[in-house]
């Protein structure tokens, strides 16, 4: 058959995913079934034999699309916080911490992506890498530079990845080799960018342009405003750090000794608003929590940075408590890997560190992480209609997921297996899970689909 003659596939097998915030659904020997020309799902059998699969096989213009025995559909990744250019530094990071690290590693590299065949050669690993990952969407900051900007936002459109990209704004602190001229010219910037993107993809279904001021100490009160104003005519989204770092923290407070806190900062200017995402919110207080559950701002976790730049750990149980909505974020290349696995992985560890001091009821589960990973990264971009789950209507953003069968008898694996994960056949669909969050990786990741087109196949070994 034609592949354009296809008009619907219907996935069978597995399927796991998050109905709350502790909750993992399993549907064993389920179908789901999507639209090829939307992308979106149409409807779901939670229970279905092989002759019900058989006859859709007998359809014209279905495809079946199985999970193996052991496999199961997954919900695609969301990465709510992540720096394409700096994706060739991930693990350079020696001892620094935020302001010193950023001097050091960060701002050179960013600024070296001018380059338009540099910028296109790291964007394009980057996102590729990601995707193998099973990250199908993603919150990107570019760089100042206006055309690389763009070649990620071609680069994430092209791949078929989900992707919010955003101009870094920076006119203040920076390096004088790095830094924005005016703020009427970051302004201006970044409308090109957000222009660039409209025309590549009108409806934004894939790519969306989102609002980057790269954090307080590195923007003009004139430039936030400015941004603010943007954000509040063109309704784009906006991203942005907030209280990463203790330095970081009291720096802020020194430059903009009008405000009382870091978050009233970006309030003054219109930044802190429902389509607000703040990475990091480790040192938040009291009032300021209360200020961004008011404005309805989310945050993005990002626990591999806060651990490797020493940031701190962020108290994810409280924020959860006071009902913001949290997700995760990857921060590469402060955090050092580009895995959201990883980056739920470590959710559940630094959570623990905050238990030690906190109390039990910090820690983290995996049904939690992996929420997190998913539905919560999903309504921190405003997508939570959209993807984070298989639901009804919404798109197939998936990941199919391979673990290692440990075969009965003494012997090796056949053909290496699936990935770092062996099962041995008696654990439970979430015990199998729960092994996939700690011990899994890339290699578990044998399919990834954006609105029902492949993006990634895992190569044959
Ligand atoms: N983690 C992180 N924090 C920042 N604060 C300002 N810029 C950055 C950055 O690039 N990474
Ligand atoms: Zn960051």
């Amino acid at each position: 058959m034609e592949i354009s003659e296809i008009r619907r596939t219907v996935y069978v097998g597995t399927f796991i995913y998050s109905t709350s915030l502790t909750k993992l659904e399993v549907l064993e020997n389920a179908a789901v079934i999507v639209g090829v020309d939307k992308g979106t799902i149409l409807a779901i059998e939670k229970t279905v034999t092989e002759e019900t699969v058989g006859l859709w096989e007998g359809e014209v213009g279905t495809k079946i699309v199985r999970a193996g025995e052991g496999q199961f559909f997954f919900p695609g990744f969301i990465d709510t916080h992540i720096h394409a250019p700096q994706y060739p530094n991930s693990g350079i990071f020696g001892s620094s911490t935020l302001l010193d690290w950023l001097d050091r590693y960060t701002f050179p590299l960013e600024a070296s992506l001018s380059n338009p065949s540099k910028a296109h050669r790291v964007y394009a690993r980057c996102v590729s890498r990601t995707l193998s990952h099973g990250t199908t969407t993603a919150a990107y900051y570019a760089t100042r530079d206006v055309t690389s900007t763009n070649i990620l936002a071609s680069v994430c459109f092209a791949a078929g990845q989900r992707a919010f990209v955003g101009r870094c704004c920076m006119d203040c602190l920076s390096p004088d080799y790095y830094r924005d001229e005016s703020p009427a010219q970051a302004i201006a910037d970044t409308k090109a960018c957000a222009n660039y993107i409209d025309k590549l993809d009108p409806t934004h279904a894939l790519v969306t342009p989102i609002i980057t001021p790269r954090f307080a100490p590195s923007c003009s009160r004139e430039l936030l405003a400015g941004l603010g104003a943007y954000m509040a005519e063109s309704g784009l989204p906006c991203q942005t750090h907030i209280s990463e770092n203790k330095a970081e923290v009291a720096f802020v407070a020194e430059l903009f000794p009008e405000y009382d806190s870091y978050a009233s900062v970006y309030d003054a200017y219109g930044l802190l608003q429902p389509k607000t995402v703040l990475a990091h919110a480790i040192y938040l207080s009291d009032a300021e929590i209360a200020l961004v559950k008011r404005r309805g701002a989310k945050v993005s976790h990002c626990p591999v940075s806060n651990t490797a730049l020493t940031s701190g750990a962020a108290k994810v149980r409280r924020l959860l408590d006071e009902g913001i909505v949290v997700g995760l974020g990857t921060d590469v290349s402060g955090g050092y890997s580009p895995s959201i696995l990883e980056a739920a992985r470590q959710a559940t560890m630094t959570s623990r560190f905050v238990a030690l001091t906190d109390g039990e009821a910090a820690k983290l589960g995996v049904e939690e992480a992996l929420y997190l990973a998913t539905r919560g990264g999903a309504e921190v971009l405003g997508l939570e209609k959209k993807v984070g789950a298989f639901e009804l209507g919404m798109e197939w953003d998936a990941i199919l997921v391979g673990l290692t069968d440990v075969p009965e008898e003494l012997g090796e694996v056949v053909g290496g297996g699936m990935g770092p994960v062996d099962v041995f056949g008696w654990e439970s669909w979430l015990e199998k899970v729960a092994k996939w969050v700690y011990c899994g990786d890339d290699r578990n990741v044998l399919k990834v689909w954006v609105s029902g087109k492949i993006v990634h196949n895992k190569p044959e070994q």
